[in-house]
């Protein structure tokens, strides 16, 4: 299975995040999630994972979207798995319903394919439904409920999507089944 890299959103541009992005991707974190994170956070993402965290930018070079991601080792019986973990992915309310959210994922994905991730998985509230949908859309599978894990109480769903062909999901809940309820 492989990321598709040609995505064509009209008037917008998908590219790698730059570190004068900071300022506008903190903003649009704090806005539209509840899940915020220190700047050093962000930093550390970008120096350890650049090829993995992209900004969407408007005609007039406005950031208004992003995806941040990570690359992890988790252990199996028999292999270590190299996963990539979406850790955020937001977009402005006036350009939602675009294909930005798709773009920035894939782009995402393709990142994370050039770290040889062999699968991708995230953590999305069960409320989230424009999320959930989004990431179904792109084939991404729900592995089972981790209670509790937001500030709030909320639960999550634990989404994964594999990108090495062949390899058998159940390799994927060996490696994050203790995670999650099902
Ligand atoms: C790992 C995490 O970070 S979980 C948290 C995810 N982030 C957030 O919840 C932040 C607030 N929400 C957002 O920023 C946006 O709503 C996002 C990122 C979830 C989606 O971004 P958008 O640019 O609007 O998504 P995009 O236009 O690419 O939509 C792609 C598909 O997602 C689904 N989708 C997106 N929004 C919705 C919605 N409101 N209702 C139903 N389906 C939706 C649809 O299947 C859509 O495809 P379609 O337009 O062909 O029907």
């Amino acid at each position: 299975m492989s990321a598709h890299s040609s995505v064509m959103i009209p008037n917008y541009r998908i590219r790698p995040f730059k570190p004068e992005d900071l300022e506008a991707v903190e903003r649009i974190n704090r806005v539209f999630l509840p899940e915020n994170y220190p700047s050093y956070f962000f930093m550390e993402n970008y120096r350890r994972f650049p090829r993995s965290f992209f900004v969407a930018e408007d005609e007039g070079g406005n950031v208004v979207g992003y995806v941040m991601c990570r690359v992890e080792s988790h252990y199996t019986k028999s292999e270590t798995l190299i996963l990539g973990h979406i850790l955020s992915i937001a977009v402005s309310k006036d350009h939602r319903r675009k294909g930005i959210g798709e773009a920035l994922m894939l782009k995402a994905e393709e990142g994370l394919l050039s770290y040889n991730c062999d699968a991708v998985y995230l953590e999305v509230r069960v409320s989230n439904e424009p999320a959930i949908r989004l990431y179904e859309k792109l084939g991404y599978k729900k592995l089972g409920i981790i209670p509790f894990y937001y500030a709030d109480g909320e639960d999550a769903f634990l989404m994964y999507k594999i990108l090495r062909e062949g390899l058998d999901d159940s390799l994927i809940y060996q490696a994050l089944g203790n995670r999650v309820i099902r």
